[in-house]
């Protein structure tokens, strides 16, 4: 039989056996009756089918949006994989598909780091620019508000990490604060800063890891990153009761304090920011500060809507000084203005400088910025004395802003001296602020712009407006690296401390070097000791003064406490208390040198504490980074010799510690001023009473202590015996140190001068620093700057 028949065959048969069978079934006999009966059935199979798949599909849509939602990065790459893989090898790729494997990684690798991040940002900015919110530089055109989105200037009434909704019932965004105090949605600060490339606060360019804060930007703190400390500074429940009545006694006494503690006159709602009072207590308030000032009889009426002043007589300019608590000395001195918007009006400021004001939320000038910014534009030499914190960097940025109108190759035409690194730079950020729209050149001189300007004389004539420290600005100037020919302003900012005895001489040789016919001198300080401003009346040309406020006070709205710690060891346990009991961080405790310094450092941090320590001996980098994470709360405590004293914005430090007591008034007034800054904070002070009583110490001992500071003993919790047993490692290393140094020069003396020379050197040195200082108290005790030739006589002499 062939094939075919055996297939023919079985065919046959097991068609035969299923006919048999069918016909043995009577559902089947059915169903090859009446077909209709089989498509029935294979309807509802279909309908169960498809409802399976409809809730298949649902739940894989839903398990894709958690996803999504959980972990962006690997949902959006397994997406681009399917819609770029699936549809290549279906269309015939299967011969060539490793090669097109490897390409596609490549490629999808490049599109979303690198493609897709620079979309979506110009995206972004199109948005916010559209919107008109920021231009195409970056910044925000716009006046930005509170509770304004400063991105895409839609109402931000949300609070951080809550979901809110607006009167219209809309579903706001999250909003969060940056510790520089501006709002945003969550939404458009993240497309800001959009895999980090833009990190910095959009509007204040001060740079913020807004990774960091995602969750908790600014000054509220990530609290799940660093929850051990937070059981250190959250306050007990005690504390917290404590503290909740003396905020509501605090407002009760800001009733009547209001005006004084209000000095930069901003909002009502400032006011109430800085008490976090309630809106019946704030009309109580209201009435009550408008009673007072119809008290005042019509003060006010001299002002407009606007804050305009329109002086009538002398007298009205005597009253209006006289509310904002300015005093001035001197001949002939312009009148005060009232308002920003009067900077352009009357004084015809640069448009430039006034969208600037407003864009950074400079509503109203402060008492020194009403008096002191008319003066300086009139040229008039002016020392300027002000609480901490009261807006004068501000105060003499806006004139030279305004008398520089425009850049111009010519070489520096403004001179900025600052006593710290720290504060140049801070300066340099506050001048780049305000002269967004004006190309000046602005040099903050480094180790580096000089070296350049060295090597390249021809750049020094680009710069507009230099911002230095004392020592480097004289070694470039002896090193012949820098022209200050054309300087027209110098300003000295904290000037009773370029004055002193340790920067003296290398003031004087600035002064020397600015040869200007025309050069405007300006002071600047929230101190300004009789005896340095005598000082200062030798070299100025008919000088204006301005104090605002009391003479040599620290800023009204700080509160100091004193807290008795008996012996040098009780300020450990005392500050190890305060902790316990709740701190509010960002802290800056002051201490009298850097080993005391290091001492409290290696104290407390082994007490758990988020601490970082700053002083003279770290290195330019470490104390950058210090700085920026102090400014930006990652670290909360900071330890700081008088390096940190004076000049630094930190705007939201709660408390200022004087772990050592400061060697002088100016000192602690400069110090606590860290705290309390534009306006901040409350006032108080519990002092007590036979203390305010103690008899003030003789000038002589006031001086003794300021030039040498109090021996004061270890920081350590170390035993004595642990002590005694480090001291005498140290006495070993010293001796052997010295060892080696004599050896060295005895063998130097033995085969030739070249060791000798170096101590020879060393020698000089310090024959050159008692000169200094010789030479220092001469200048003391004359009371006045000695011109050059008579400083080379003084040398040719010595
Ligand atoms: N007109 C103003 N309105 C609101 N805030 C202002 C105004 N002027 C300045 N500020 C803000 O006040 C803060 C303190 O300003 P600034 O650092 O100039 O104070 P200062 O008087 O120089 O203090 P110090 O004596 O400590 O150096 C800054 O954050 C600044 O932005």
């Amino acid at each position: 039989m062939s094939e075919e028949t055996i297939n023919a065959l079985n065919t046959t048969s097991s068609t035969e056996n299923e006919a048999d069978l069918q016909l043995s079934n009577p559902e089947a006999e059915d169903t090859i009756l009446d077909p209709s009966k089989e498509f029935e059935k294979q309807d509802s199979q279909h309908g169960t089918m498809a409802l399976i798949l409809l809730a298949a599909l649902f739940g894989f849509q839903l398990l894709i949006l958690y996803w999504k939602s959980k972990h962006y990065r690997s949902f959006q790459a397994v997406t681009l994989f399917g819609l770029w893989l699936i549809p290549m090898y279906l269309f015939g790729l299967q011969a060539h598909f490793w090669r097109f494997l490897s390409i596609w990684v490549l490629y999808s690798i490049a599109n979303s780091w690198v493609l897709s991040r620079d979309f979506v940002e110009i995206c972004t900015d199109r948005m916010a620019s559209t919107l008109g919110y920021y231009n195409k530089d970056g910044f925000p055109r716009k006046h930005l508000r509170a509770n304004i989105c400063a991105i895409c200037g839609v109402a931000a009434t949300g609070t951080s990490n809550n979901t809110n909704n607006n009167e219209n019932g809309d579903q706001n965004h999250r909003v969060f604060q940056l510790a520089c105090r501006h709002v945003f949605h969550d939404d458009c600060i993240r497309g800001w800063c959009l895999i980090g490339k833009k990190d910095i606060c959009p509007y204040c360019k001060e740079k913020v890891d807004l990774k960091e804060f995602k969750t908790n930007p600014g000054a509220k703190f990530n609290k799940n990153r660093f929850n051990e400390d937070i059981t250190l500074f959250e306050p007990s429940n005690k504390s917290r009761r404590i503290n909740e009545t003396a905020v509501d006694n605090k407002s009760n006494t800001q009733l009547g304090l209001i005006q004084e503690i209000d000095f930069f006159h901003n909002s009502k709602s400032a006011i109430n920011e800085t008490l976090g009072i309630t809106k019946s207590k704030t009309k109580e308030i209201t009435e009550n500060l408008e009673k007072g000032q119809e008290e005042e009889g019509g003060i006010n009426n001299q002002e407009n809507g606007n804050g305009q002043v329109d002086f009538n007589s002398m007298d009205d300019v005597k009253m209006f000084r006289k509310r904002h608590r300015i005093r001035v000395y001197g001949t002939d001195i312009p009148n005060p203005f009232g308002s920003f918007d009067e900077l352009e009006s009357k004084y015809e400021f640069q448009s430039y400088i006034c969208k600037n004001l407003k864009n950074f939320s400079y509503i109203k000038p402060t008492s020194i910025q009403m008096q002191a910014i008319p003066i300086m534009i009139h040229g008039r030499d002016l020392m300027a004395m002000a609480p901490t914190g009261s807006g004068k960097t501000l105060a003499y940025i806006l004139p030279i802003l305004y008398d520089l109108k425009g850049p111009e190759k010519m070489g520096y035409r403004s001179l900025i001296i600052s006593p710290t690194r720290e504060l140049a730079q801070q300066i340099y950020r506050e001048i780049k602020k305000m002269s967004i729209g004006k190309k000046f050149k602005i040099c903050m001189l480094t180790k580096a712009t000089a070296a350049t300007q060295a090597q390249a004389p021809q750049l020094r004539e680009k710069f507009d407006i230099l911002i230095s420290t004392p020592l480097r600005l004289v070694h470039a100037i002896q090193e012949e690296n820098i022209e200050l020919k054309n300087v027209r302003h110098l300003i000295l900012d904290e000037a009773d401390k370029l004055l002193e005895l340790g920067f003296l001489e290398q003031t004087d040789e600035i002064f020397a070097a600015c040869s200007n016919m025309k050069l405007q001198k300006s002071l600047f300080s929230a101190t300004l000791p009789s005896g340095v401003e005598a000082l200062a009346n030798n070299f100025m040309k008919d000088p204006i003064r301005v104090i605002v406020g009391l003479r040599n006070a620290a800023t009204e709205t700080i509160k100091q406490k004193l807290i008795y710690v008996g012996q040098e060891e009780g300020k450990l346990i005392a500050i190890r208390q305060l902790i316990q009991e709740g701190l509010k961080p960002p802290v800056l405790i002051f201490v009298q040198s850097i080993e005391r310094a290091k001492e409290l450092f290696h104290e407390l941090i082994y007490d758990g504490i988020n601490v970082d320590v700053i002083h003279s001996e770290r290195t330019k980098a470490q104390r950058d980074s210090i700085v920026l994470k102090f400014r930006q709360g990652k670290i909360w405590v900071l330890i700081a010799t008088e390096l940190m004293a004076r000049g630094m914005d930190f705007k939201g430090v709660n408390l200022v510690i004087n772990y050592d007591f400061p060697q002088s008034v100016q000192s602690y007034i400069h110090r606590i001023g860290r705290t309390g800054r534009a306006g901040r904070s409350e006032s108080g002070c519990e002092v007590p009473e036979w203390m305010l009583q103690l008899k003030n110490p003789s000038k002589v001992s006031k001086q003794q202590l300021r030039k040498k500071p109090i021996e004061r003993k270890t920081i350590s919790t170390r035993s004595t015996y642990d002590l005694k047993k480090m001291e005498h490692k140290k006495e070993i290393i010293e001796a052997s140190k010295k060892r080696k140094a004599r050896k060295l020069a005895s063998a130097a003396n033995k085969y030739g001068d070249k060791g000798g020379g170096e101590a020879d050197k060393k020698e000089d040195k310090g024959l050159i620093k008692t000169d200094d200082k010789t030479k220092n108290n001469k200048l003391e005790s004359s009371k006045s700057l000695p011109s050059n030739k008579r400083r080379k006589r003084i040398s040719e002499k010595d």
